[in-house]
C-alpha cells in the first residue's frame, strides 16, 4: 500500500444512507472519509426513487386527463416523453453528474475519495493502493443491484435494469417487463401510458407478492386497465435477441413474446464478496449484513441501508442513519424498531402498506382480526369517480386490540398511510382510534369503516 490515510470514521458507499452518516458526522466535527465508487448521492436520486416518480407524476397526469370526458368535459393530451426524459435529465440528476452533492459534502468538512472501497480488515478499508484507517469506525452503506435471474440466454442480451429505464430518452413500442415487484409495476404502468405496449411476467402468483393478496389484485386490475398484459405464475425459460428484438419462451408455454426492450426488475442482492466482508468476519455468503438495533455490525463496524436486509427503501436507510450517527457519537437511543415499517408502490391506485400483513400475523400465531372496506363505498371515494380504486385492510392483534399491519390503496393511498403508521407504530388501542373523529369527506374516513368493519 503506498498511502495510509487516518480518519476518524470511512464510510463506504455514499448514496442516502451513507451520505446522511458522513455528511452528519463531518457536521459534527469527525474527521470523515467518504468513498464513492459512482454517484454521490447513490441509487435513489439517479436511477430510482426520485427519477421513477419523476416519471408516475407524468403518467398520472396523463391518466387524470383521461377522466375528464367523464367528469369535466373534453381534453385531449399528447403523450410526449422527451418533457420526462428532459426533467429528469435537467432537474433531477444534472444529467447524471453529483458535483453538487459533492461540494455538499465537502462544504460539511467531508473528504471525498472516489474509487471501490474494500475491507481489508477491522478499521481498515483500501482504494486501489490507498488504505484508509479508522480511528473510531467504518460504516459500510453500499446499497444492493439488480438480481438477475439465471435464464438461458438472458446474460447475452441487451436488457435493461432500473437504469437504463431511468436514463432512457425514448420510450420502445413494446417491452417485457421481468418481475411483478415494486419496481416492475411502477414502470410498467407508467410506460403503458406513454403507449408503449407492455407484458409482465411475473413468478408468483400475482403482482406484489410481499404485500396483501388484494394488493395484488388491485395492482394487476389497474395495470391491466392501463392495457399492459399481466402473467402472473409464469417463468421465462429463454430468452434471446437478434440485434432488433427480444424473444422470450415462458415455462409450460409453446407461445414466444417479442418485444423491442425486456427490463429485468426481479430483485435486487449486495454484492459483498466484493466488499470483502469476510476480512471482518462476516458471512459474504448471506447476502446481508446482520447488525444489532444500533446498527453494528462488529467492532467498530455499523452498516446501513439496503445491505442491512431490513427494507430496500430510502427511507429506512436514512432511519438506520440516524441511529449509527447517534451511536458512533456515543449518544443514547433507542434500538431500531421495524415493526411499523411504512412502504408506497407508486401505482396509480397508490399501494401503502404498513407492518404485517395478515399471512405474517396468522403465521405469527397471533389471534388476528381483519377489516377491509373499499374507497368506492366512502362518500369521498364515489364523489371521486373514476380512479378511485382501492382499499383500507386492518389486520389487528385481537389479544392486544392494537392494530399490526395494514394496507392503504387509492388516490393518494400513500399519504392516507401516515395515520395508519402512526397507529401501528404508537400501539393507539383500537378502543381508541375507534372513538375518534374523522374529517368528512375524505379519503382517510375509509379507516374508521375498516375499523368498524374489524372480525
Ligand atoms: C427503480 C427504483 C425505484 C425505487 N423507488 C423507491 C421509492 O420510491 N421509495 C423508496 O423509499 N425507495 C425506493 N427505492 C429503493 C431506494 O433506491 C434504496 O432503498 C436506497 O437508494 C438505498 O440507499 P442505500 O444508501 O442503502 O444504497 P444506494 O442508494 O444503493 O447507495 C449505495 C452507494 O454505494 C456505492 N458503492 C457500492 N459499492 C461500493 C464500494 N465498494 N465502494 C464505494 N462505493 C460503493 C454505490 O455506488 C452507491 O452510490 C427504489 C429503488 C429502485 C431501484
Ligand atoms: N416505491 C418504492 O418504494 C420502491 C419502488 C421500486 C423499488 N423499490 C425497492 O427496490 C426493491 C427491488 O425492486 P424489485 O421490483 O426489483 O424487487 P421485488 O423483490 O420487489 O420484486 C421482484 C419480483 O420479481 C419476481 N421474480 C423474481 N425472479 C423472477 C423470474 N425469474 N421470473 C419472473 N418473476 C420473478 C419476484 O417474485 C418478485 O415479485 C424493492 O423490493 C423495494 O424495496 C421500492
Amino acid at each position: 500500500m503506498s498511502v495510509n490515510v487516518q480518519a476518524d470514521v470511512v464510510v463506504v458507499g455514499l448514496g442516502p444512507g451513507g451520505e446522511y452518516v458522513a455528511g452528519t458526522l463531518a457536521e459534527a466535527g469527525l474527521d470523515v472519509v467518504g468513498i464513492e465508487a459512482e454517484l454521490v448521492g447513490g441509487e435513489c436520486p439517479y436511477w430510482a426513487c426520485v427519477p421513477s416518480k419523476m416519471m408516475i407524476r407524468a403518467g398520472n397526469l396523463l391518466a387524470e386527463a383521461g377522466r375528464i370526458p367523464a367528469l369535466a368535459g373534453e381534453a385531449v393530451v399528447t403523450p410526449d416523453w422527451t418533457r420526462v426524459a428532459g426533467r429528469i435529465r435537467d432537474a433531477a440528476t444534472d444529467d447524471w453528474n453529483d458535483q453538487v452533492a459533492a461540494d455538499r459534502f465537502a462544504a460539511k468538512g467531508g473528504r471525498l475519495v472516489r474509487g471501490m472501497g474494500r475491507l481489508a480488515g477491522p478499521s481498515r478499508v483500501t482504494v486501489g493502493d490507498r488504505m484508509f484507517e479508522a480511528r473510531r469506525g467504518v460504516v459500510l452503506a453500499t446499497g444492493i443491484r439488480p438480481r438477475i435471474p439465471p435464464v438461458p440466454g438472458l446474460e447475452e442480451t441487451p436488457y435493461w435494469t432500473n437504469r437504463d429505464a431511468m436514463a432512457a430518452k425514448e420510450l420502445p413500442a413494446s417491452m417485457v417487463v421481468l418481475g411483478g415487484g415494486a419496481i416492475g409495476v411502477e414502470l410498467a404502468q407508467v410506460f403503458a401510458r406513454f403507449k408503449c405496449a407492455v407484458t409482465v411476467i411475473e413468478g408468483q402468483d400475482r403482482l406484489l407478492s410481499q404485500e396483501e393478496p388484494e394488493a395484488g389484485e388491485l395492482a394487476a386490475q389497474a395495470l391491466r386497465a392501463d392495457g399492459v398484459t399481466v402473467l402472473t405464475g409464469a417463468r421465462a425459460r429463454q430468452v434471446s435477441h437478434d440485434g432488433t428484438a427480444f424473444t422470450l419462451r415462458l415455462e409450460g408455454d409453446e407461445q414466444l413474446l417479442c418485444a423491442e426492450r425486456l427490463l429485468v426488475a426481479t430483485g435486487r442482492q449486495a454484492d459483498l464478496t466484493a466488499l470483502a466482508v469476510d476480512s471482518v468476519g462476516i458471512d459474504p455468503t448471506v447476502g446481508t449484513v446482520p447488525t444489532d438495533g444500533q446498527m453494528r455490525a462488529g467492532e467498530g463496524l455499523w452498516a446501513v441501508g439496503d445491505i442491512t436486509g431490513r427494507g430496500a427503501f430510502t427511507h429506512v436507510s436514512m432511519y438506520q442513519a440516524e441511529i449509527a450517527v447517534r451511536d458512533i457519537l456515543g449518544q443514547p437511543g433507542p434500538d431500531a424498531d421495524y415493526r411499523a415499517l411504512p412502504r408506497v408502490t407508486f401505482t396509480d391506485p397508490e399501494i401503502g402498506a404498513v407492518g404485517l400483513t395478515e399471512r405474517q400475523a396468522r403465521e405469527q400465531g397471533l389471534a388476528v382480526r381483519t377489516g377491509m372496506v373499499t374507497i368506492a363505498s366512502s362518500t369521498r371515494g364515489w364523489i371521486h369517480g373514476p380512479g378511485n380504486e382501492g382499499f383500507i385492510k386492518l389486520v389487528e392483534d385481537a389479544d392486544r386490540g392494537v392494530l399490526i399491519g395494514a394496507t392503504s390503496a387509492g388516490p393518494v393511498g400513500g399519504e392516507v398511510l401516515y395515520g395508519l403508521n402512526v397507529a401501528v407504530h404508537a400501539e393507539v388501542p383500537v378502543d381508541r382510534l375507534q372513538h375518534m373523529i374523522y374529517t368528512y369527506p375524505t379519503f382517510h374516513r375509509t379507516i374508521e369503516a375498516a375499523l368498524g368493519a374489524l372480525s
